[in-house]
């Protein structure tokens, strides 16, 4: 994948096109967002390659012409539908990713629930390394510790983008987890319980402890009592960042799935430290993380690079979807090995296997 950013990709005709891509972002998201939500795109898809003409576009989605005019010729530009031979509106391969790819829908509406106002603040952001953004969800120093208090449209954003991809990753990873003998697990940033409920019913004598911020292990504590494994899962409410808190001690494995690239190199180094407590010397430490750099695809890389940009403007300031380099030189300076890398789960995570140095 490095290589690949060793090269110009793109023709001067191209790059000056895609600079006016990126000149009109916002502009070109909203669009193509709402022609989604309107039901404009759905409306032009049913039509097919016969196309459907503007006023029976505009009969069926109930806005005037003028409204629907403007959109769809924007969407003409970006290429989310066509004009048919008699200039009525089909839908093109691009409008059908907008209208149907699970990966973008979960992507535009995380961008625009969580992200929208407050990537207005990157500037700030960038330059007090703090969070400058998150003031547009609510009052709190990271997103973090607000989680259980967003308005519900955005939390279920916010959600959506976080289950998406451990909901793909998980069942293909729990085998490799437990496949090392593992009884007693520390689930880190075990959030709504989804790790902690899959691993209570892999099998009989699993016991997982979900720790998390007091609001999210009230949630996944809610989460399993539902379920009715209230006696396979116990709770350990802690802000990790709050060096003065021990970690729990007694398990065979720690498990981190997307939960350090929400911190600094020097929280995760301060985390991983802290780990060692936590396990005796043949324990494992688990971290399931997605890295820009060693993704197969253009396309997976490019969504956690942008998506990165998430962290500073809102999330807390100095953490992001990390370059795998830069993160093992965290986890070697913590005093762990890692033991095995295993790429290509789920649709774009690497499993690191670690074990204390010798
Ligand atoms: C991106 S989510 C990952 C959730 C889950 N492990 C997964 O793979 O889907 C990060 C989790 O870390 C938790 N977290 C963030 N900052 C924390 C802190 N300072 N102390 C404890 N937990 C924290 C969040 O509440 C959230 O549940």
């Amino acid at each position: 994948m490095l290589d690949f950013y060793k090269q110009e990709h793109y023709s001067a005709q191209n790059a000056k096109h895609m600079a006016q891509i990126i000149a009109h972002g916002p502009i070109v998201f909203q669009v193509a967002r709402i022609l989604r939500d309107k039901g404009i795109l759905s409306a032009v898809e049913e039509a097919r390659s016969e196309g459907m003409a503007l006023k029976d576009i505009c009969a069926k989605v109930g806005l005037s012409e003028y409204a629907v005019r403007v959109l769809l010729e924007a969407g003409l530009g970006m290429h989310l539908v066509k004009y048919t031979e008699d200039e009525k509106f089909a839908l093109t391969k691009i409008g059908y990713f907008i209208l149907h790819d699970p990966l973008t829908n979960v992507n535009m509406n995380f961008v625009h629930d969580v992200c929208y106002k407050g990537i207005f603040h990157l500037e700030e952001a960038i330059e007090t390394g703090k969070p400058a953004g998150l003031r547009e969800l609510g009052n709190w120093s990271t997103v973090y510790e607000g989680l259980s208090q967003l308005p519900p449209h955005i939390q279920k954003s916010w959600f959506g983008y976080d289950h998406f991809f451990s909901d793909i990753a998980f069942p293909e990873v729990i085998k490799q987890v437990y496949a090392e003998n593992i009884k007693k697990l520390l689930d880190i940033g075990g959030n709504t319980g989804k790790w902690a409920s899959a691993s209570a019913t892999y099998g009989d004598d699993i016991h997982v402890t979900i720790m998390d911020l007091p609001g999210q292990a009230a949630m996944a504590k809610q989460r399993i009592e539902e379920l009715g494994l209230s006696d396979k899962v116990d709770f350990y409410p802690a802000n990790i960042l709050d060096e003065s808190i021990p970690f729990p001690t007694g398990f065979d494995a720690v498990w981190m799935s997307q939960f350090l690239d929400c911190f600094s190199e020097e929280e995760i180094v301060s985390i991983l430290k802290r780990c060692h407590n936590c396990i005796d010397e043949n324990g494992w430490i688990f971290i399931l993380e997605a890295f820009w750099d060693i993704q197969r695809f253009e396309t997976a890389a490019f969504c956690l690079q942008q998506l990165s940009i998430y962290f500073t403007a809102i999330a807390n300031g100095n953490s992001q979807m990390y370059d795998s380099r830069v993160f093992k030189k965290c986890v070697e300076e913590a005093g762990f090995e890692i033991v095995e890398q295993i790429d290509g789960i789920g649709l774009s995570h690497t499993l690191l296997k670690c074990k204390k140095k010798s």
